[in-house]
């Protein structure tokens, strides 16, 4: 059975097909072997140095095209997908569903197959997660045009973090918004932290670790995990909030605006829309929100990158910090995502100096870690032996969780 999993970050777009025949939960199943083919296009928007990659089978191959939006990438990989030559998708009737790691439901929380009740759900949520779900309604409206007769299915990220605790989900405002029109903090990056839950389960040989789940990327969140459940996250009402994010703001004061509009003169759809495209890191770097430009900037002196970067560490450990003492102790910090999997630098500023809190890095096997990981596809630990916290990096894995949902929402 085979499930095509579309997955539209803020600044790429990856795509897997996989093969989820079988008893899904057996020890045995290695998600790796069940890959069939992959693709990934980078850095979207930033036309110049716009990344694609795609392995199908044997096949490989990877170019630099422009790509300055979703549209053109879910194009793209369509056409690699249905290519008479090396495409695996020359029968859509071989798979099952495409399953989309849809962002915003807004009143639908959880996995659904996609019908126009659910579209309109999402397109309410617009306002609120213009970077996501705008391109996921394309989306799903172009694959459902293409292949017809496949369900699709949207597994919403805000699912896994239905467990948090209201105590941590209530904002301080008339109670009658939360009521009535669910402003609350719903969290995000769902089928990744619950990716690292399970993983990190296994790796620590127990069900019932504590975790701080560090997904850094394009868009980032932290979440506590106790016991398999996300028990408090970063991002809240919307995927603006929290850390700063590439190019949206992050944890920010509102009343800040109004101050800002009678300074200004602009209006408030102007200064939002700021917000959540010229903020985070670009916002701060002045350059890029791409955190490699900005590695780079910083190392040639350039004082507002290395700003981003303090920023960017510096709200990480606040959270991290608010994170232990809720779940009173910690097991594990994990890494992943874009900047988590890749950026040693950030990994260790963030776990400088808590020899405290029995947090402790091994800086050589930190530096390391991407030529001794090889192996690993990526994954491997970062602790030093005198930490009481284990410290690992695990690739996420959200297409996995995503073809996960969607077999049982189309109920196989
Ligand atoms: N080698 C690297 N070093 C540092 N940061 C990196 C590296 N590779 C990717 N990144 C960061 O990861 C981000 C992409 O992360 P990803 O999780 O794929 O994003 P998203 O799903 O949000 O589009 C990039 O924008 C960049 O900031
Ligand atoms: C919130 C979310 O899913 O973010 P991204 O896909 O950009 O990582
Ligand atoms: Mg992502």
């Amino acid at each position: 059975m085979l499930i095509l999993v579309a997955n539209l970050g803020s600044t790429s777009f990856k795509y897997k097909l996989l093969d989820v025949s079988g008893d899904l939960q057996s020890p045995d199943v290695r998600p790796d072997d069940r890959v069939l083919a992959r693709g990934a296009v980078e850095r979207i928007g930033d036309a110049s140095t716009s990344r694609c990659e795609v392995t199908i089978g044997d096949y490989h191959n990877e170019s630099e095209m422009p790509v300055p939006d979703h549209g053109v990438a879910v194009q793209a990989c369509l056409d690699q997908l249905t290519d008479p030559q090396n495409g695996c998708l020359k029968d859509a009737a071989e798979v099952s569903a495409i399953g989309f790691k849809a962002v915003h439901g807004g009143r639908k929380s959880g996995t659904f197959l996609v019908d126009d009740d659910v579209l309109d759900a999402m397109a309410e949520m617009n306002a609120a997660a213009p970077a996501h779900n705008p391109p996921y309604i394309a989306a799903m409206k172009l694959l459902r045009e293409r292949f017809p007769d496949l369900p699709l299915v949207a597994a919403f990220e805000t699912e896994f973090h239905d467990t948090i605790p209201e105590a941590r989900r209530a904002y301080a405002i008339p109670s009658q918004w939360r009521q009535d029109y669910q402003v609350q903090k719903w969290g995000f990056h769902g089928s990744s932290h619950r990716f690292i839950a399970e993983r990190a389960a296994e790796l620590l040989g127990r069900e019932d670790a504590k975790i701080i789940s560090c997904h850094l990327g394009g868009s980032s969140s932290l979440t506590a995990i106790e016991s398999g459940k996300s028990v408090m996250t970063t991002m809240g009402m919307t995927p603006q909030t929290g850390l700063p994010q590439n190019n949206r703001v992050g944890d920010f004061d509102p009343f800040a605006l109004p101050l800002l509009i009678e300074r200004t003169g602009q209006s408030l759809e102007s200064l939002l829309k700021q917000l959540a495209s010229e903020g985070g890191l670009k916002g701060l770097s002045e350059r890029s929100g791409d955190l490699r430009d900005i590695e780079a900037a910083a190392d040639e002196g350039d004082a507002k990158s290395q700003l981003a970067l303090s920023v960017f560490v510096e709200e990480i450990r606040r959270h991290m910090g608010g994170m232990i003492v809720a779940m009173g102790g910690l097991d594990a910090i994990v890494f992943t995502g874009g900047i988590g999997e890749n950026s040693e630098v950030v990994r260790q500023a963030v776990c400088a100096n808590l020899d405290n809190l029995g947090i402790a890095i091994d800086s050589s096997k930190n530096l390391n870690h991407r030529s001794e990981s090889k192996q690993s596809g990526g994954e491997g630990s970062l602790h030093d032996g005198s930490s009481n916290v284990q410290i690992w990096v695990i690739p996420t894995n959200e297409e996995w969780i995503v073809a996960k949902r969607a077999k049982k929402a189309i109920g196989s």
